[in-house]
């Protein structure tokens, strides 16, 4: 492969509470690609960017995980965040007493900046919301580019995205597609571009902005199918993801 490696996933096993949801995932993530995650609901998705990112629940028990050449599978979830890991969760909690602001410029990795907090609110159409405790009575579609408002400020090499598109009307996924490209340097040359995305996506509706190399199909926390994420939507749109379960060309 010429291209860099931004991730690499190994035989990763991974326990919450006592119970193995993750079987042995492997996945390798090309600097400059962005990869799509499909599966049934429970399957383990939500499971497996949690682990990415470092959430001390998710422990790993078996398998490595290597980032930038780096081996972080006991590295804590402050230093993968300092390492350019960033995450926009599937269900955002609401942080009482903290104005969507100051969590924007906790979240940048430049100095202190307002000009750049005003600017990137604007591109996020969240200038409104800047003063309001962060995802306080906002709507699912603020919620969404609330998080990503927090990853633009971050600007993480790798992007975990749970559901970006859930919960948002058909004009702000446009909205909400130019702003995960900008995440992962869609306008650069495809041989300048250094991040990566992991997407998990159900509706797939997200695949129409951005330009998705790889997909995946994780069923009972295995991946049993890689491929064009186009072709395999349309597959499970047609014939559901029990195709997928008893699929005899399993990986
Ligand atoms: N604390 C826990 N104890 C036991 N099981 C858990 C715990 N947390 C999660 N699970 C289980 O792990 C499995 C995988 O959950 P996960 O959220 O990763 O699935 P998912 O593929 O993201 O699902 P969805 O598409 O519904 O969001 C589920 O069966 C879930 O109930």
């Amino acid at each position: 492969m010429d291209s860099e490696i931004l991730l690499e996933v190994k035989d990763l096993h991974v326990e919450v509470d006592g119970r193995e949801i993750l079987h042995g995932v492997d996945l390798v993530l090309p600097a400059g690609e962005t990869h799509v995650i499909f599966g049934p609901n429970g399957s383990g998705k939500t499971t497996l960017l949690m682990t990415l990112m470092g959430f001390p629940r998710y422990k790993i028990t078996k398998g490595q995980l290597i980032f930038n050449g780096k081996d972080i599978t006991h590295v804590p979830l402050d230093e993968r965040a300092r390492l350019g890991i960033g995450i926009s969760f599937q269900r955002p909690p609401v942080v009482r007493g903290v104005k969507l602001r100051e969590m924007v410029r906790s979240s940048l990795r430049a100095k202190d900046d307002k000009g750049l907090i005003n600017e990137l609110a604007k591109k996020a159409n969240m200038t409104d919301f800047l003063e309001r405790d962060v995802n306080h009575g906002f709507s699912g579609g603020e919620i969404k580019r609330s998080e990503l408002l927090q990853l633009l400020a971050q600007g993480p090499d790798m992007v975990l995205l749970d559901e970006p598109e859930s919960g948002v009307d058909l004009e702000n996924i446009a909205l909400i597609g130019s702003l995960i490209n900008e995440l992962l340097e869609k306008k650069h040359p495809i041989r300048e571009r250094k991040r990566g995305g992991l997407v998990i996506t159900h509706t797939g509706h997200i695949l129409d902005y951005v330009n998705a190399r790889t997909g995946y199909v994780l069923c009972h926390g295995r991946i049993n199918c890689t491929g064009d994420p186009r072709d395999m939507l349309e597959t499970i749109k047609h014939n559901g993801y029990q195709e997928c379960v008893e699929c005899p060309r399993k990986i």
